[in-house]
């Protein structure tokens, strides 16, 4: 009973504690909860990381294979990890949750280079019947080809592009820098042992990384998609009056115990090749945006206006109802100043 009560207190991130009531609980904790409504929001199956990690999960069996295959066999730090050392690679994840995340996505973006080497040189190899010894040795134009895929994006290094933060003033801008540059060090070292591939020694230049985390901080859309949670609970508070009252005897405990949290949405960084290769334009002919009704990560590329052929596609990386002054600040974070017809027209 001690551990039904203690179970019964739901935390907020607030803060604050409501009681649940002891029935709702115990369903909890019996899997037999069954809300109101909830067959109207047939929630998928969630797929378990293949190599028991239980840090990667998946909406399908086949999004779990693809990832494992295109870059998380090298990364995952279950049993099954292809990894060189599990250990090493668990040091390198808390380095990067400690520090700056986009760690990961560069170890992804090598990970999934050395994968697809691999299999380019395995395919060349049967293709052309070689001996196994002349497999030996790196084959520079596969591992380019390999490469091709993230060579996509805008890169300039992490350290030269970063905007310089707030608090830290322009005289410390090299030191700043250079701190910067010897966090990116010590991460790729970390990395380094726990995935080093010989043939792939290139992917693991300083100069290389930090390009490839620079391609994220320069190119990332950060994604917001609804919470599902909130939808549910939105759908309660649009039903008729009489079914309404009836599913609030139920559902309305959950929603005091959640508070602000019931609305609490899925945020993640997400990179698009194409839209990547898109400048910027305070007068822009393109928008990009997420559809409200998506909820799995799509990002939509529209026209604003009749754009001719040849034309370059722009879009706004910033709200550009701002001033000129506030516009080029934002810009500043993104490395540039903005050159756009509007600017050059305003800054005259
Ligand atoms: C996401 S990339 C855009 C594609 C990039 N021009 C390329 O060739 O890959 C962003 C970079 O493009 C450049 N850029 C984009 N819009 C610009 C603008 N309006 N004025 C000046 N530079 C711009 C900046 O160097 C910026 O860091």
């Amino acid at each position: 009973m001690k551990c039904l009560l203690e179970f019964s207190i739901l935390q907020t991130s607030s803060g604050s504690t409501i009681p649940l009531p002891m029935m709702a609980v115990e369903s909890l904790m019996n899997g037999e909860l069954a809300l109101p409504y909830s067959n109207k929001f047939p929630l998928p199956s969630v797929v378990s990381c293949l190599g028991g990690c239980e840090e990667a999960f998946y909406c399908s069996k086949s999004c779990a294979e693809a990832d494992w295959e295109s870059s998380h066999c090298l990364l995952c730090t279950g049993e099954k990890s292809e990894s060189c050392s599990r250990k090493a690679l668990l040091k390198f994840i808390q380095h990067a949750n400690e520090t700056n995340d986009i760690f990961l996505l560069a170890a992804k973006a090598i990970s999934f280079t050395i994968l697809r080497y691999r299999k380019l040189k395995a395919s060349h190899m049967s293709e052309q019947e070689k001996p196994a010894s002349s497999i030996l040795g790196t084959d520079l134009s596969l591992l380019l080809e390999a490469w091709k895929p993230i060579s996509i994006g805008h890169k300039r290094r992490w350290w030269d592009c970063i905007a310089l933060p707030d608090d830290i003033d322009a005289s410390d801008e090299a030191t700043f820098r250079r701190e910067i540059q010897e966090l990116a060090f010590t991460s790729l070292q970390l990395l380094k042992e726990a995935i080093f591939d010989k043939e792939c020694e290139l992917l693991f230049s300083l100069e290389i990384y930090g390009h490839i985390i620079g391609m994220f901080e320069l190119n990332n859309l950060d994604l917001v998609v609804a919470s599902p949670v909130e939808d549910y609970f939105l759908y309660i508070d649009d039903l008729p009056y009489p079914e309404k009252k009836e599913a609030e005897k139920i559902t309305q405990p959950y929603l005091d115990a959640l508070g602000e949290d019931y609305s609490n949405c899925c945020q993640g960084t997400a990179f698009f090749p194409l839209q990547s290769c898109m400048n910027h334009s305070c007068c822009p002919n393109a928008k990009a945006f997420k559809r409200e009704e998506d909820r799995d990560g799509q990002a939509t590329i529209i026209a604003l206006r009749p754009i001719c052929n040849g034309e370059e596609v722009t879009i706004s990386y910033i709200d550009e109802d701002l001033s000129f002054e506030e516009r080029q600040a934002l810009l500043a974070d993104y490395g540039f100043r903005c050159r756009c017809p509007r600017c050059l027209d305003e800054e005259r």
